[in-house]
């Protein structure tokens, strides 16, 4: 899936559209302080439901960020990361539905456009429920998430997702029991807290009423 070939470190060139790095002063309780930080985009997630086969809607993809810390975290040094020894799929991650809000567009027709083009599920923005909103990073970015809950239907499905451009996106679906297991994976699934956290939500607010709807 990742078919990664090559890979090398460089300096973070000033005009990246995705991170801008900065040191921000300030004056507290009379001492100066200052803090590193990262300007990075807000972002949107979506828990997705297929009612049809009653399966929670994941995505698989290699992150960078995480292979780098994977690689560096167990001592070794980057600049001379060994793809045999270090095979990319380590860095490969579970994730909801997700992307960066980069357009002018409302955060909800982000998240539309994202279950398209990531999962191939074509829906109305009206169908996408906001769920609740938090801040990611809070020691580097502190950039606001929306996440949000949407279930569709095999009928929905318009193509088969995996991302746009020279993205490479696996879409993967688990059950409820066995996204309930997932929760216990840890490291074997380098979920973002996003992910868990839609998962837990799923569980525990909609995961009783569609296991056992007479109780409701
Ligand atoms: N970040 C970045 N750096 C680059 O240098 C870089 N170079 C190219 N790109 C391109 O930007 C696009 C970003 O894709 P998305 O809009 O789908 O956003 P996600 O990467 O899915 O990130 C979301 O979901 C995550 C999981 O919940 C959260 O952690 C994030 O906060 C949240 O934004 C892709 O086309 C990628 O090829 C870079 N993107
Ligand atoms: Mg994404």
């Amino acid at each position: 899936m990742e078919n990664i070939t090559k890979m090398w470190m460089g300096p973070l060139p000033a005009d990246s559209p995705y991170v801008k790095p900065f040191r921000l002063y300030y004056v507290q309780n009379g001492v100066e302080k200052n803090w590193d930080l990262l300007k990075v985009h807000d972002s949107v997630a979506v828990i997705l439901f297929n009612t049809t086969r009653r399966v929670l809607i994941f995505v698989r993809q290699f992150r960078p960020a995480v292979f780098h810390s994977v690689v560096t975290s167990s001592g070794s040094d980057f600049g001379e990361v060994d793809l045999q020894k270090f095979p990319p799929k380590i860095g490969v991650t579970l994730e909801l539905c997700a992307g960066i809000v980069d357009k002018n567009k409302s955060w909800s027709e982000i998240a539309r456009e994202e279950v398209l083009e990531e999962c191939g599920y074509d829906v109305a923005v009206e169908r996408i429920e906001e769920v609740m909103t938090y801040r990611s990073g809070v020691g580097s970015s502190g950039a606001l998430q929306v996440l949000y809950y949407c279930e569709v239907t095999d009928d929905d499905r318009a193509t088969k997702g995996g991302g746009v451009d020279d993205e490479m996106i696996d879409v993967v679906e688990y059950t409820i029991e066995e996204s309930r297991e997932l929760m216990k994976q840890g490291s074997k699934i380098n979920s973002p807290p996003s992910c868990l956290l839609g998962i837990s939500w799923f569980l525990m607010n909609k995961a009783p009423k569609l296991v056992c709807p007479s109780k409701y």
